[in-house]
C-alpha cells in the first residue's frame, strides 16, 4: 500500500469518533471551562496584585473595590477559580478517556473482524506473532493518539489559545515581542516529526519480529528442546531484542531532545518580554499591573506548551502504529456473497480445475472429477500431488486459477462461500482443538446444539465413554490445543464436532498418526459412522478406506491420472498399484 501522509491517517482515526459525538462535545465543553478558568487567573492576578500592593481601587465586574478590601476577596476568588478549573479538568479527563476507550474497542473489533475474514494465503505472508503485535502494541499506541492526545489537544490547545488571546489583549506590543520566536519553533518540530516517524516505524517492526520469534519458539518448545536448540533460540531472541532496543534508544533520544529545544525557544521569548517590559515601565510606571498580568499568562503557558509538545511526539508514534493497523484493515477481503448453497443432492463436478499459489506454483493442473451425491471418493497420490490443495479450493480458501467446480450444477463462484462451507465438514489430519472445555470445542460448528445433541455426537464418534469419564465431563478443560487429551481422544472430539454440523459433504483427511491399536479402532469406527450416508471426499491413507470407496481417484503432479474401484485399479497395474507397492496407502 502506498504510504499516506500522517494527517490523512489522523483524520481517518478521528472518523471513529463520529458515533460518540455527544461525549466529544461534553469533553470539549469541559476543556473550554478549564481554559477559561486558567486565563481568568492571569487576567485577575495583575490588577489585583497591583491594587493590593499600591492600595489603589480596582473595578471588577462593574464593582469598584478599594485596594484593601481585596485582601479578603482575593483568596475567595482564587479558590473559586481553582474549583472551576479542577472540576472541569476532572470531567474533561473522564469523558475524553471514555471516548478514547470506546473508539479503541471499535477499532480493535474492526481489525479482528477483518483478520477473521482473510483466507489462509493472507497469513502465509505475515507471521501470526507479528500480527498479534498489532493488537498488543500498536492498538495501545493508537489509543494514546485518540484518548490522551485528544484530551491534551483540546485541553492544552484551548488553554494556549486562551492565554495567547489574553496576552494579546493585555498588551499587543508586548505580545509581538514575546512571540516573535514562535514561528522559529516550526523548523525543529518538522524535522523532529520526520525523524521520529522513521524511528517509530522501525521500532514497531522490530517489536513485531521479536513477538513473532518468541511465539514461534514457545509454540514449538518441545521440539526446540529436543534438538538442543534453546541456546540458539535465546541467541536469536537477544539479537532481535538488541535491535529493538537500538531503535527505542534513538526514539527516546529524539523525544528527550525535543522538549528542551522548544522550552529554550520559549524562554528566549520571555526574556525578550521582560527586557522590553522593564524599559516600558521605567517610562510609564502605571504599566506594571499589565506587565504582571502578561508575565503570569506567559508563565501559565509553560505547562500546556510542554504537555502539548510531549503529546505531539507520542501522537507521531501513534500515527505510525495507526498506519500499520490500517495496512491490515485495508488488505482486501474476499467478498462473502452469492446465492445460498443448499444440501448437495446431485453431484459435485470439477472441470479442468486449476489452482496456483501466490508464489506461482501450480498445484492443480486441470482436474476433471465427478463426485455423485452420497458417494465416497478416495483421493490417493504421492506427497505433494495436490490432494490438500483440492480441499482448499472446495473450501473456498484458494480461488481456482482455471476451470470450475459445480455444486449441483451451479458454479461455486456464484455461491456464497460461507454457505458452501456450512454444508461441509472438514476434518483435517491433525485435529484442531482450542483451549476451553469439551463443550466449547464441540459447539464450534453449531453453537445452538443442546447437551443431548452433544452426547449423541460423542456417542457416534466413539468418544462418549472417555468424555463421560472426565471429572468435568463436557465442562472439562482440554488445555492449549487439546494438550490434556491423547491423540486418539483429540481426533474423536474433532469427529464429534463434524457430526454436529450435520454436513452434506465431508472432507476428510484420514488420520494415520501413530495411534495404538485400540484408539485406532475407536477412531476408525467413529470415522465409519461419520461417513455413512454422506458425500465423502477422503484423502486416504489406509487400505480399508480405499477398498470401501465407491471411486478411487489417483492424483499425480496436480492431475487425475487414474480413477476406478480398488479391484479395477489394482488389476490395471498402473500408478495406483505402484502407490500400493510403495506403501503410500498402508494396510
Ligand atoms: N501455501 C502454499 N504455497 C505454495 N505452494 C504450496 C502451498 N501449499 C502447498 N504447496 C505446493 O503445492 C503442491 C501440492 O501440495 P498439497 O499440499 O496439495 O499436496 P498433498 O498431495 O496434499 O501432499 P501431502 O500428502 O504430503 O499432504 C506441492 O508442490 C506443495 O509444495
Amino acid at each position: 500500500m502506498a504510504p499516506r501522509p500522517a494527517p490523512h491517517v489522523y483524520r481517518r482515526l478521528l472518523g471513529y469518533l463520529r458515533p460518540y459525538r455527544r461525549l466529544l462535545v461534553c469533553g470539549v465543553s469541559a476543556s473550554l471551562a478549564a481554559a477559561a478558568a486558567t486565563s481568568g487567573y492571569a487576567w485577575l492576578v495583575g490588577p489585583l496584585l497591583h491594587a493590593v500592593l499600591t492600595g489603589t481601587p480596582v473595578v471588577l465586574g462593574g464593582f469598584t473595590l478599594p485596594g484593601r478590601q481585596l485582601l479578603g476577596v482575593l483568596p475567595l476568588l482564587v479558590v473559586a477559580m481553582a474549583a472551576v478549573k479542577a472540576t472541569a479538568a476532572f470531567l474533561q479527563g473522564g469523558w475524553m478517556q471514555r471516548l478514547g476507550q470506546r473508539v479503541m474497542a471499535d477499532l480493535r473489533a474492526f481489525l479482528y473482524a477483518r483478520l477473521l475474514a482473510q483466507p489462509p494465503a493472507f497469513f502465509e505472508k505475515q507471521h501470526s506473532g507479528e500480527l498479534l503485535t498489532r493488537f498488543t502494541a500498536d492498538v495501545p499506541l493508537v489509543e494514546f493518539s485518540v484518548t490522551q492526545a485528544l484530551s491534551s489537544y483540546v485541553r492544552d490547545g484551548l488553554q494556549i489559545l486562551a492565554l495567547l488571546v489574553t496576552c494579546l489583549l493585555i498588551d499587543a506590543k508586548l505580545f509581538l515581542v514575546t512571540f516573535v520566536v514562535m514561528p522559529l519553533t516550526v523548523l525543529p518540530v518538522r524535522s523532529f516529526a520526520r525523524s521520529l516517524k522513521k524511528v517509530a516505524n522501525r521500532s514497531q517492526t522490530s517489536l513485531g519480529a521479536l513477538t513473532a520469534l518468541t511465539a514461534e519458539q514457545l509454540q514449538a518448545l518441545p521440539v526446540v528442546q529436543a534438538y538442543g536448540g534453546t541456546p540458539r533460540a535465546l541467541e536469536a531472541f537477544e539479537a532481535e531484542s538488541e535491535r529493538y532496543l537500538g531503535q527505542m534508544r534513538r526514539s527516546l533520544f529524539l523525544r528527550g531532545a525535543y522538549s528542551p529545544t522548544v522550552e529554550v525557544m520559549g524562554i528566549v521569548g520571555v526574556a525578550l518580554a521582560v527586557a522590553w517590559g522593564a524599559r516600558a515601565i521605567s517610562a510609564d510606571p502605571s504599566l506594571s499591573g499589565r506587565l504582571l498580568s502578561f508575565l503570569a499568562a506567559v508563565l501559565l503557558l509553560y505547562q500546556p506548551v510542554k504537555s502539548l509538545s510531549g503529546t505531539l511526539s507520542q501522537v507521531l508514534i501513534g500515527l505510525v502504529a495507526a498506519e500499520r493497523l490500517f495496512a491490515v484493515v485495508d488488505a482486501p477481503v474476499p467478498p462473502d456473497e452469492g446465492a445460498e448453497a443448499g444440501p448437495l443432492t446431485r453431484a459435485l463436478t470439477l472441470e479442468g480445475l486449476r489452482a496456483t499459489y501466490a508464489d506461482g506454483r501450480e498445484a492443480l493442473r486441470g482436474v476433471d472429477l465427478t463426485v455423485p451425491a452420497g458417494a465416497r471418493v478416495a483421493l490417493v497420490g504421492a506427497s505433494g500431488a495436490g490432494k490438500t490443495t483440492l480441499f482448499s479450493v472446495l473450501l473456498g480458501f484458494l480461488p481456482p486459477s482455471g476451470g470450475t467446480v459445480g455444486w449441483d450444477g451451479t458454479p461455486l463462484s456464484q455461491l456464497k462461500p460461507s454457505s458452501v462451507r456450512a454444508r461441509m465438514a472438514w476434518v483435517p489430519q491433525e485435529p484442531v482443538l482450542f483451549s476451553g472445555s469439551v463443550r466449547h470445542n464441540l459447539l464450534l460448528g453449531r453453537p445452538e446444539a443442546t447437551d443431548t445433541e452433544l452426547w449423541e455426537a460423542l456417542r457416534l464418534a466413539h468418544a462418549e465413554d472417555f468424555v463421560g469419564a472426565l471429572p468435568g465431563g463436557l465442562d472439562e478443560p482440554v488445555g492449549e490445543r487439546g494438550a490434556r487429551l491423547s491423540g486418539g481422544q483429540r481426533q474423536r472430539l474433532a469427529l464429534a464436532r463434524a457430526f454436529l454440523c450435520r454436513p452434506s459433504v465431508l472432507l476428510l483427511d484420514e488420520p494415520t498418526s501413530a495411534l495404538d491399536a485400540q484408539s485406532e479402532a475407536a477412531v476408525g469406527a467413529g470415522l465409519a459412522a461419520l461417513m455413512k450416508g454422506r458425500t465423502v471426499l477422503v484423502i486416504a491413507h489406509r487400505l480399508s478406506t480405499v477398498r470401501d470407496a465407491d471411486l478411487i481417484v489417483v492424483l499425480d503432479a496436480g492431475r487425475v491420472v487414474e480413477a476406478g474401484t480398488h479391484a479395477e485399479l489394482s488389476a490395471r497395474g498402473g500408478r495406483y498399484a505402484q502407490l500400493l507397492g510403495e506403501g503410500a496407502v498402508a494396510a
